[in-house]
């Protein structure tokens, strides 16, 4: 398999607004190597998402490319080669966790896995519950359910613990080393510096639509001269505004 999970080369998405054109994602380039675990910080309205919608190919992408293992966004959702946990779309409020699971869990062709995903996820105490009735957290929980039970070796996770608890964050990022470990590339938007620093190796900070940089966190402290992620983080954004 290409040993580059991801390259987007020139990226660029322009929305139409009436205040006029707004650059969401701005001639922005970037390349993952396979298996490693990679965190995107960026302030609302960087374009974290948007980004994220132009990899899995939900929108359309105005210049530039997207390649996933080699091969275009569309064919890799084909085969596999990637999944994602948005914050947006997708569930069902009328149907039961239990129903959703089960059935996504058939059309992937992975009715083997519903056992040990429940059971990883947490989501057993409210299998019954529709999914309307169920909180910010329990539906992130499921969403991380249906993200395991479609396993890709790219995963795409969009502040994937937003609204967890404490236990349900650690439990999340138990989860997230196991599949990394077991060779898995992650590429998470999260507002939690936390989460940056504690699980990824390797920083991406957007703003504006543009990456203004990336590396480690130690990359981050020499350059900025501030002694924490959110120092820095300030810091850069602030000298980009
Ligand atoms: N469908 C759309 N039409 C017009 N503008 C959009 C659309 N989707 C996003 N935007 C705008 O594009 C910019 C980037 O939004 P995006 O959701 O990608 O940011 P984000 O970094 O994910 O933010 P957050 O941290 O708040 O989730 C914002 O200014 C947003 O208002």
């Amino acid at each position: 398999m290409n040993n580059l999970a991801l390259k987007v080369d020139n990226a660029t998405k322009v929305f139409r607004t009436k205040n006029g054109p707004l650059r969401a994602v701005n001639h922005l380039s970037l390349e993952i190597p396979a298996g490693q675990k990679v965190a995107l910080l960026g302030s609302n309205g960087a374009g974290k998402s948007t980004l994220f919608n132009l990899i899995l190919d939900l929108m359309t992408i105005d210049e530039g490319k997207v390649e996933i293992f080699g091969t275009t966004p569309a064919e890799a959702q084909k085969r596999d080669l990637i999944t994602s946990l948005l914050q947006t779309g997708g569930l069902l409020l009328h149907w039961t966790v239990e129903e959703i699971i089960r059935s996504i869990a058939a059309l992937a062709g992975h009715s083997d896995l519903v056992d040990q995903v429940v059971a990883e996820t947490g989501v057993k105490p409210f299998l019954s519950q529709k999914v309307g009735k169920c909180s910010g957290g329990q539906k992130q929980r499921l969403k991380l359910a249906l993200a395991l039970l479609k396993p890709a070796p790219l995963m795409l996770l969009d502040e994937p613990t937003a609204g967890m608890d404490p236990h349900a964050r650690r439990d999340f990022w138990r989860l997230i080393d196991g599949a990394a470990q077991s060779g898995a590339t992650v590429l998470y938007a999260t507002h939690f510096l936390d989460e940056a620093t504690q699980y990824a190796e390797r920083i991406i900070l957007m703003h504006q639509g543009r990456l203004i940089a990336d590396g480690t966190l130690d990359d981050y402290l020499r350059e900025t001269g501030e002694s924490t992620l959110e120092g820095a983080f300030f810091a850069l954004t602030d000298a980009n505004n």
